[in-house]
């Protein structure tokens, strides 16, 4: 009787989810050419995401180097961030707990929408009990905030089935949980289980989509939220996915045109190269207009001649599109109205 009032007590003043339709760029961390913070280039990004269409950000996730800054920075980028019109979502995770804890709290005291976290990885969670007891600490520091599971078994080598950290997590009535930011789509369990928790006790939890290259999938089984890289300078070519899938679905004649656009925006990053890792991401950005800088050690600098095919690669991919998106334009592209575009391209079949 105890357990059906709290899960009543929960349904009744539980935190509910964002329920985002639309993009969330992971967004690149500005620093200077001395490697430290340059947060006055979030204007320009934040300009440039308006103009793709992009109105949420996740700051310091994966794509914005985490915890390659230190929580000082964190907090003065998040801050930065706040200062924009922009929905922004903090990463809070961290490999100390107490870190988690007053990034949470520093988010909701300053205006976040909601935080995401993702595990330790170093002193990893040993059994999902241990992962829910994690997550469930640090989203009680943010307590009047959706806190989402950032699940991203690719780099935390953390590899839980959601549906059992959300069973251990409600055993743990842990009233402001929203769900997940589902990044492991293409490891084990992933898809699976991420279509299960979209479908579980009729949506009562968030799944954002968190591989772009993936995004006709994550469509394909109910996510209507993508948290991705891409977003940062590409934003406008996957809401052309969006956008028609919503008009379309995955009808036979528009699968091809979909794909074709969903690949065309992986084809961009081709030239991504592992030593670099994000790094690949912030010369795009640069090359679309905005400046971010390049990633900390120990993503090592990009090479000249990786410099170069990046470059290459990118202007012959926006060269090939440049009426269509803004990287063709250096941010500010020679842009036809959004409608004509994705018209052109998804429904001239
Ligand atoms: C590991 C990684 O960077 N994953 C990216 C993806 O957008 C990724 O860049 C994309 O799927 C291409 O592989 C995001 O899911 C990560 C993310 O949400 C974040 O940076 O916080």
């Amino acid at each position: 009787m105890v357990l059906l009032f709290l899960c009543l007590l929960r349904s009744v003043s539980g935190v509910a989810p964002l329920r985002i339709d639309g993009l969330v760029a992971a967004v690149l961390s500005p620093f200077d050419a001395a490697q430290q913070l340059n947060a006055s280039v979030v204007a320009a990004q934040r300009e440039y995401l308006r103009a793709t269409g992009v109105n949420y950000v996740f700051v310091c996730g994966t794509t914005g180097e985490s915890v390659s800054l230190t929580v000082k920075e964190r907090e003065a980028l998040l801050e930065a961030w706040l200062q924009t019109d922009a929905g922004v979502i903090a990463h809070v995770g961290a490999e100390a707990i107490e870190d988690a804890k007053a990034l949470a709290a520093h988010a909701q005291a300053r205006g976040a929408i909601a935080i995401g976290a993702m595990p330790p990885s170093y002193f990893k969670p040993a059994t999902v009990e241990a992962l829910a007891h994690t997550l469930a600490a640090t989203c009680a520091a943010a307590p009047r905030l959706p806190c989402y599971y950032y699940h991203i078994p690719s780099m935390t080598g953390v590899e839980f089935a959601m549906m059992d950290l959300v069973s251990s997590v409600e055993a743990l009535n842990v009233t402001n949980f929203a769900g997940v930011k589902y990044t492991g789509l293409d490891t084990s369990p992933g898809y699976k289980d991420a279509q299960r928790l979209v479908d579980y006790a009729d949506g009562r939890y968030e799944v954002f989509g968190g591989r772009e290259e993936m995004m006709l999938e994550s469509l394909a089984i109910g996510i209507k939220g993508h948290v991705g890289s891409q977003f940062n300078f590409l934003g406008d070519l996957y809401n052309g996915v969006r956008t028609s899938f919503e008009h379309n679905g995955l009808t036979s004649v528009t699968a091809p045109a979909l794909r074709a656009l969903q690949l065309r925006g992986i084809a961009a990053l081709e030239a991504q190269t592992a030593p670099s890792g994000v790094n690949a991401q912030k010369r795009f950005m640069r090359y679309a207009g905005v400046d971010v800088g390049d990633a900390r050690l120990p993503y090592l600098p990009v090479t000249d001649d990786i410099d170069q095919h990046l470059s290459s690669s990118f202007s012959s991919f926006c060269e090939a599109n440049a009426d269509l998106y803004m990287c063709g334009g250096g941010g500010g592209g020679r842009r036809r109205q959004k409608k004509d575009v994705y018209d052109e391209i998804v429904y001239a079949q």
